[in-house]
């Protein structure tokens, strides 16, 4: 009788795909009722790739357009088709040439968090949860969310199943983990900042970054690198966001990568760069906070 007990709890905790590593071991008990079912691994998405990179593409193009002047430097020593893109706005940017349209230009650069309402209309930021001793949580501060939509993506350094994320994972509330058993350390603090701070140097191309590190700091340049900040649901507060994994493809555009708040631990590997988005799963207004359900069982 207890070998067949143990066996179904081994059979059950196999399907169990855990997210959060600390934080289910401490409350899977307190909190059954906000489990997620999923019939199986390929069935974990709400919506498709294509459709979350396209959101993904539109931000970021945005943003990089908004910072024309600052990019300009990027753009010279990336390679022709990629200057074609922009050459519109080239021919009327170059500093040297048209000073007084440079300085007009200068003049409209927008927040971040301004680019994100104009391009998905809702604006998000970090601020104390409304869940009582959650910490700080991720709220919609303008605009609504439609169902559907990519809300927020969760920043951090990438670990193969192999890699060592012992020291890292310490203590650390801010490990995902994805279906696959590849983790994301999405902790802004201690060991797992200067992890993240010594692969963005490494993989730097010149002026050119390969990723975002802002999420590190106060002044955030991809507004939606704050999905680690997402808190879990509760029985009486059900999730209004779901984690959905997606691997950036290798013809994404070079020169907005520096907007991907990802990146690989190794650079040795051959695997793509694997993002997490956070996907609403109902129109979500203004003043609410986001809640995913750490819990996810696969069938
Ligand atoms: C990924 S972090 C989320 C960010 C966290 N709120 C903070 O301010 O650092 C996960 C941690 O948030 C807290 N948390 C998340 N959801 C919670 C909830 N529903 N109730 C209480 N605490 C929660 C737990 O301490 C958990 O270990």
């Amino acid at each position: 009788m207890p070998g067949r007990l143990l066996r179904g709890l081994g059979r059950w905790w196999r399907r169990y795909r855990y997210r959060f590593v600390p934080w289910i071991a401490l409350n899977l008990n307190h909190n059954p009722r906000t489990l997620r079912y999923v019939p199986d691994e390929f069935k974990d998405k709400v919506i498709s790739d294509e459709d979350a990179l396209g959101t993904l593409l539109n931000v970021f193009q945005a943003l990089f357009i908004n910072d024309f002047n600052k990019q300009l430097e990027i753009l010279t020593v990336l390679p022709e088709p990629v200057q074609l893109k922009y050459q519109d706005l080239l021919s009327v940017q170059h500093p040297r040439v048209k000073l007084p349209q440079n300085r007009r230009h200068q003049r409209n650069v927008f927040k971040p968090e301004e680019i994100l309402y104009k391009t998905l209309g809702f604006s998000i930021a970090r601020a104390t949860s409304s869940l009582i001793s959650a910490g700080r949580g991720v709220f919609i501060t303008k605009g609504v969310v439609p169902k559907g939509a990519v809300v927020s993506m969760y920043p951090g350094t990438v670990y193969q199943k192999h890699e060592p994320v012992f020291f890292q994972s310490i203590g650390n509330p801010f490990i995902f983990r994805c279906l696959d058993g590849v983790l994301i350390d999405g902790n802004d603090r201690g060991i797992s900042r200067v992890v993240y701070r010594s692969c963005t140097g490494r993989d730097r191309l010149g002026p050119v970054k390969m990723c975002d590190s802002t999420w590190l700091t106060a002044e955030i340049q991809n507004p939606l690198a704050v999905g680690q900040y997402v808190n879990n649901c509760s029985s009486d507060r059900p999730a209004n966001v779901c984690y959905q994994e997606l691997d950036v493809p290798a013809a994404f555009p070079i020169e907005l990568r520096q907007y991907l708040p990802n990146i690989a631990y190794s650079c040795q590997g051959h695997s793509p760069l694997r993002c997490v988005v956070l996907v609403a799963l109902r129109d979500v207004r203004q003043g609410e906070e986001l809640l995913s359900n750490y819990y996810t069982v696969v069938s």
